[in-house]
């Protein structure tokens, strides 16, 4: 791998909903400090693997892990395990800008405020620093009070970020954080992952194969819930181990 300390540490992980096998024996090292993205056609159980780490999944009735996941050396389904101060941990991006109908100043200060700070002093510079590493102060910090809808679609993607990054998280998610974008909004949101990779571990599911091979360090493909290769980026693209990635890469199938 390219970046050899990981993070994240998936042992063996399946994940059944009901009686249907969604993910199958998933084993990965997910290093800190970079991207790594998710490849493969739809149904192949990149969303559902990005779920399991921050245990969106729990909300899903039926839904059941066996196998491990720690990050940071904490097995995450482990019985002590909170998921409140879990996913404060592990934020998460979907694939709709989902702003609360609220301020843009309530929309970043929520979480914090959840988690028990109050002080408006501090609150300020939690907002300005996180819209700041969203690359979005400059074009709110003149109407914080405005409500966070009148915002453009890319500029609400920036903020659901803004929102995440207040609660000071270790790891961010990105479920097709681009897909409802257009070009330009999604090159932000691009350049602003590779910005803030060196402070977060972002994994991010990805329909656009191009977007994986411009943004992210490593990449898996996945097919019927099960890693099929797991390299660098430029390894996987330039030269797959694998003859399924070969095909899925060239537009074989997907
Ligand atoms: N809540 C659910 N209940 C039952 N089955 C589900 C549920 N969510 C996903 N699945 C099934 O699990 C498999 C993996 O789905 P998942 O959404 O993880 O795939 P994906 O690779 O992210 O697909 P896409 O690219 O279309 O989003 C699919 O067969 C899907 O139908």
């Amino acid at each position: 791998m390219v970046q050899a300390t990981a993070l994240i540490e998936i042992n063996k992980l399946d994940l059944f909903y009901g009686a249907f096998q969604a993910l199958k024996q998933v084993s990965l090292e997910i290093p800190q400090r970079a991207i790594t993205a998710f490849i493969g056609p739809s149904g192949c159980g990149k969303s559902t693997l990005l779920r399991t780490l921050n245990r969106m999944n729990d909300m899903i009735p039926g839904a059941r892990v066996e196998g491990s996941i720690e990050i940071g050396g904490t097995d995450i389904y482990g019985g002590d395990v909170h998921v409140e101060t879990l996913r404060k941990k592990v934020g998460m991006v979907f694939q709709q800008p989902n702003p609360f109908p609220k301020s843009i100043y309530d929309n970043v200060a929520y979480g914090p405020r959840l988690h028990g700070i109050t002080k408006r002093r501090e609150l300020d510079e939690i907002v300005e620093n996180s819209l700041r590493s969203a690359a979005l102060w400059n074009e709110v910090k003149d109407h914080l009070k405005r409500s966070a809808l009148s915002l453009s679609g890319g500029q609400q993607q920036r903020l659901c970020i803004a929102r995440a990054l207040a609660v000071g998280p270790d790891v961010l998610l990105m479920d097709e954080a681009t897909s409802a974008l257009d070009p330009i909004s999604t090159i932000k949101i691009e350049e602003l992952a590779q910005e803030l990779k060196d402070r977060y571990t972002i994994v991010m599911v990805t329909h656009n194969m191009h977007q994986a091979a411009r943004v992210s360090h490593q990449t898996v493909f996945f097919l019927n819930g099960e890693v099929v290769e797991y390299s660098a980026t430029e390894k996987l693209f330039s030269d797959p181990s694998d003859q399924r990635t070969e095909d899925y890469i060239s537009g074989r199938f997907g």
